[in-house]
């Protein structure tokens, strides 16, 4: 996601590129053993060396933006994914150990493990403004540490008159009391994917809440802004707040300085800094951070995926119709060269696999190699592998290859990702 893993996605990309016979990144060429293998090995193993996780985006030679099954890319070349026997997302290689333990890709982390962006910049810089549409953009969910704050001044809290004070004084409120309320607003939300906005703003913040949870962020969004911008833009933000003023304005500015830089300096120093210049227009700003955002999509994208094929293998319908667009259209062997449309095709087989009964016979496991996710825009994404079918009943390994095109849908106020169209070949 970094400048950094960018740069080493990059040259994964070409020493793949290298090996591959056809076009300069098809990952259905990628070698399974041999030099070409060996390669892209000594790749992953310097990268757990450097303690580096492959994650996200890359941008091959042609520029276009592809998406690594976290470190299912590699492993495809050096072995093999597998989707099912263990938790979604699990990777195991069955050609030959691997070294697993020195490279944890993210995206293969329980979906229950948050991910968060922590927003920081001075008072007035933007970060509620730009906060609110991305969440509107990428379904995050927004927790502003100062509005947590406020919340527990007007709910009566026993901390309320101190917080009171403290904001009125501008200073920086216990780290204990602010954890807590981020602790519960997150538990109390659905999703994994949270924007904390104006935390952690000193060094006992920052340090106690990785200590609380656990949890590292993703990067964080510096929005970089002179105090002569931020002083007009508080002045005139006339939300009622008893901090908008220019005494106290002044000692929030000096805070910021003394407390809050220090920590932004701590982020850059380990490459998680990206700087945004918020002087800019509104929309000027979402276009800087937009393109920051996208990797979570293909990661929520390949994850959906995982589910589906996951949900498929164990004769799950409900899974099934989650993922799938009640539209959705198909090509694959069973409709003999038919385009199908519409679930009731589909339900067919997992109707037939219930009324075999036999769990134990109808078990079937599903191993994924080659795997690409690439996003088309915001909305819409392409994931295209090769699925390995093993199945109980019949010693045959069956191989297809598969495209899958998803598009992003508001249900209910969120986000989810529909799967509108198949093609199943064999291999
Ligand atoms: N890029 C921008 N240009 C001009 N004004 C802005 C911009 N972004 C936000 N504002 C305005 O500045 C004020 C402070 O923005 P806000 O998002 O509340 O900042 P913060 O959450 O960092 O304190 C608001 O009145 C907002 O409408
Ligand atoms: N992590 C935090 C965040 C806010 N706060 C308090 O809440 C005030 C308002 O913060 P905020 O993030 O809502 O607003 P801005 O100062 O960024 O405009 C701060 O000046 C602090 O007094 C805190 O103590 N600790």
């Amino acid at each position: 996601m970094g400048g950094r893993s960018r740069l080493v996605n990059r040259a994964i990309l070409r020493t793949l590129s290298q090996h591959s016979s056809s076009s300069s990144s098809s990952p259905s060429t990628l070698p399974a053993s041999g030099s070409g293998a060996n390669a892209v090995r000594e790749e992953v193993k310097s990268l757990g060396r450097a303690g580096g996780a492959i994650l996200g985006s890359a941008v091959d030679e042609s520029g276009a933006r592809k998406a690594q099954w976290g470190a299912g890319w590699v492993f495809a070349a050096a072995g093999l994914v597998g989707m099912s026997g263990g938790a979604v997302g699990s990777l195991h290689t069955q050609a030959e150990e691997e070294p697993k333990a020195s490279i944890v890709p993210e995206v293969a982390r329980p979906a229950s493990k948050p991910r968060v962006v922590f927003v920081l910049g001075g008072p007035g810089s933007g970060k509620g403004t730009q906060c609110a549409k991305i969440v509107d953009s990428y379904g995050f969910v927004h927790l502003s540490a100062g509005d947590l704050l406020r919340a527990e001044i007007k709910s009566g809290s026993p901390d309320g008159t101190m917080i009171q004070n403290m904001i009125k004084e501008g200073k920086i409120v216990p780290s204990s009391v602010t954890i807590n309320l981020l602790k519960k607003a997150m538990a109390e939300s659905n999703t994994d994917k949270f924007l904390i906005d104006g935390f952690p703003r000193n060094e006992e913040n920052r340090a106690d809440f990785e200590k609380v949870t656990g949890i590292l962020p993703e990067f964080i969004l510096f929005f970089d802004c002179p105090e002569t911008e931020l002083e007009r833009r508080l002045l005139g933000r006339n939300e009622g707040r008893v901090d908008d003023n220019i005494e106290t304005i002044r000692k929030r500015f000096k805070v910021f300085i003394e407390s809050s830089l220090p920590v932004i300096d701590h982020y850059e120093k380990i490459g998680k800094a990206r700087k945004i210049d918020a002087t800019k227009s509104r929309e000027e700003v979402f276009n800087a951070i937009d393109p920051l955002f996208r990797p979570f999509l293909e990661t929520d994208l390949q994850r959906a995926t995982e589910v589906l094929l996951k949900g498929i293998d164990s004769g799950d319908l409900s899974t099934y119709e989650r993922f799938c667009d009640p539209g959705m259209t198909a090509f694959e062997p069973e409709a003999s060269g038919h385009l199908v449309k519409g679930l009731d095709f589909h339900r067919f087989y997992f109707n037939k696999k219930v009324a075999g009964g036999n769990e134990a016979e109808n078990f079937r496991q599903s191993t994924v190699t080659s795997p690409v996710v690439t996003l088309l825009d915001s909305n819409v994404g392409l994931v295209t592998y090769t699925r390995l079918v093993q199945d109980r009943s019949s010693s045959e390994v069956k191989a297809y290859n598969e495209t899958r095109l998803w598009q992003r849908k508001k249900v209910n106020g969120q986000f989810e990702w529909k799967n509108v169209h198949f093609h199943r070949s064999l291999a």
